[in-house]
């Protein structure tokens, strides 16, 4: 079976609960691996097919905090084979809505992965239309 991993940073957790939906989704076509950022090392994503990072936004439009570490190592990886996407949740009060994903999203592209759909972004809590939205993102990827 193909392998996917998911890496998600959250502070309050909604993301990290976004990310336990895209789990539930892949698990039909996959074999899943959902970790925290804080817990992952840049080296396990060469074991994986695709690869799905997920962050929530602060500051002004910038990474959840957790994952300045792993995103400065992404580097040292060849992930020129890979595919992926990007989630993340935000506040569409603040500017930069959901920055975080655009982050990401380039350094991937930047790093040659093949990102295969543009990314989601949720405003706020996570409720049942998230849920719909999300589940339907996955199943498009
Ligand atoms: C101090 C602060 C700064 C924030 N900055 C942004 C921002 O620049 N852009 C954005 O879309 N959301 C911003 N947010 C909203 C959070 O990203 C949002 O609450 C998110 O759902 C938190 O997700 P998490 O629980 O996964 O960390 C900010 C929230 C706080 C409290």
């Amino acid at each position: 079976m193909t392998k996917a991993i998911i890496v998600y940073g959250s502070t309050t957790g909604n993301t990290e609960e976004l990310s336990e939906i895209v789990e539930g989704v892949l698990t039909d076509k996959y074999e899943v691996k959902r970790i925290n950022v804080i817990k992952a090392e840049v080296e396990m994503l060469k074991e994986f097919d695709l690869i799905l990072l997920g962050s929530s936004t602060w500051g002004s439009g910038e990474l959840q905090e957790d994952f300045y570490e792993f995103y400065d190592n992404l580097d040292e990886v060849d992930l020129s084979a890979k595919q992926g996407a990007v989630f993340g949740t935000g506040d569409e009060s603040f500017p930069e809505f959901c920055g975080a994903v655009d982050i990401l999203e380039d350094k991937l592209k930047d790093l040659g992965v093949n990102v295969l759909a543009e990314g989601f972004k949720w405003d706020g809590d996570i409720n049942t239309e998230a849920e719909k939205q999300v589940e339907n993102w996955v199943e498009n990827l």
